[in-house]
């Protein structure tokens, strides 16, 4: 059984706190939009996909609450309140566009009911039938990702980098049950790997913001496969790792993938992309087509969102409310890793970086795998 990060049933909301694990499991309960803003500002949920369907799911919750709004609300009024919600919620972080791609799906779908006259009620119903679909459309949107990308990697690695018919493989970041509805992105390909018994081993690092690949990867690849086929290393350890192994292919998720291919994903990713180009290893990114932003034509036109400095100057810290106010840490909670606590240095934290596309092999969607064609392009309208 996969990892849970969202439950969900109508009426109710709760979501693994990812700020806990891996050494305690919590479910916290969603019951608003603003629990959602916060759960998702905070990183008590991550990941793209993940990060929108909360959102979505939020507002069903709290539009099926009466007590946000009345039974009695026309489809006018229900509309309102929807789109209000929707806009407020897209501003809760800014790199990852499935939100936004949620936002702008579902406005369409309420405007579209009150178009056609429904009635109040219904057009809360449509509401809730639309975000309980992307709960279940991503999970199969995974398998598919998991299955086309594993067929791919079988097809193109060199023979010489597989070892007995399997392959030894890295991701960065967290694209797993966690960051997903269910079964994953990138962890989805590993996982569809090793159920083909074409998997040897599978490398994470372990990633910022808040160690992400050592806190989630890890723990999530422990779940999904033996623990002997699973490895931790740290970040500035990938290309000697390269240098020394078999490595067939590095995977990453996506949070952003431009028009022309260019991908936004987890700080990190542009580094690993250069070191496989060095070792002649394939380079994948592994997104649903929420992830594909087609208004945005290339990846310097990407928001990059940075993150408070206490990310990294603190570890073990306190989950505090706004994390750079100082005075809120508990010096009973928290080590300090930098002195910039102390003395003022600076930190720059961004979350992410752009991958250009010339250094990717292959974008895998749950609708196939792009690679680029003779003059160098993905062509990712072909998705749409
Ligand atoms: C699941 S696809 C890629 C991810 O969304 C992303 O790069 C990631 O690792 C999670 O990002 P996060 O900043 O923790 O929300």
């Amino acid at each position: 059984m996969s990892l849970e990060a969202i439950r969900y049933t109508r009426g109710s909301l709760t979501v693994l706190d990812q700020l806990l694990l891996p050494h305690t499991s919590v479910y916290v309960p969603i019951q608003t939009s603003a629990d959602a803003f916060d759960a998702i500002r905070r990183m008590v949920v991550r990941g793209a996909p993940a990060i929108a369907i909360v959102a979505a799911l939020a507002l069903a919750v709290e539009i099926h609450s009466s007590a946000a709004l009345p039974e009695t609300a026309t489809a006018a009024e229900v509309s309102r309140f929807v789109e209000t919600k929707l806009d407020y919620l897209v501003g809760s972080r800014p790199t990852a566009v499935n939100l936004a791609d949620a936002v702008y799906k579902l406005k369409n779908i309420v405007r579209r009911a009150v178009e056609e006259g429904k009635e109040g009620r219904d057009v809360r119903e449509t509401y809730l039938v639309a975000a309980e679909k992307m709960l279940v459309d991503d999970v199969q949107d995974n398998r598919n990702i998991g299955d086309f990308g594993a067929e791919w990697i079988i097809r193109e690695v060199a023979p010489e980098k597989k070892e007995k018919g399997g392959v030894r493989v890295l991701t960065h970041c967290n694209t797993g049950s966690l960051a997903t509805a269910g079964y994953g992105t990138a962890l989805g390909i590993i996982r569809s790997l090793y159920t083909k018994q074409s998997l040897t081993h599978a490398y994470c690092t372990e990633t910022r913001p808040y160690n992400q690949g050592s806190r989630l990867t890890a723990y999530e690849l422990a779940h999904d496969l033996p623990a002997s086929m699973a490895t931790l290393i740290t970040d500035s350890m990938a290309a000697s790792l390269l240098q020394r192994y078999p490595i067939a292919a590095i995977i990453v998720g996506a949070d952003r993938v431009a028009r022309n291919g260019d991908t936004a994903n987890k700080i990190g990713t542009y580094q690993l992309a250069i070191v496989a180009r060095h070792h002649g290893v394939k380079f994948i990114v592994a997104a649903p087509t929420t992830s594909v932003d087609m208004n945005t034509l290339r990846g310097e036109d990407i928001v990059i969102e940075e993150r408070p400095a206490n990310e990294v100057l603190v570890v073990r810290g306190p989950v505090v409310k706004s994390p750079n106010a100082l005075q809120e840490l508990d010096p009973e909670n928290t080590a300090t890793v930098a002195p910039g606590i102390t003395t003022g240095v600076a930190v720059y934290n961004p979350s992410f970086d752009v991958t250009p596309k010339d250094l990717i092999d292959a974008i895998v969607t749950e609708k196939g795998v792009a690679t680029k064609d003779a003059e160098g392009e993905f062509r990712l309208e072909r998705f749409f």
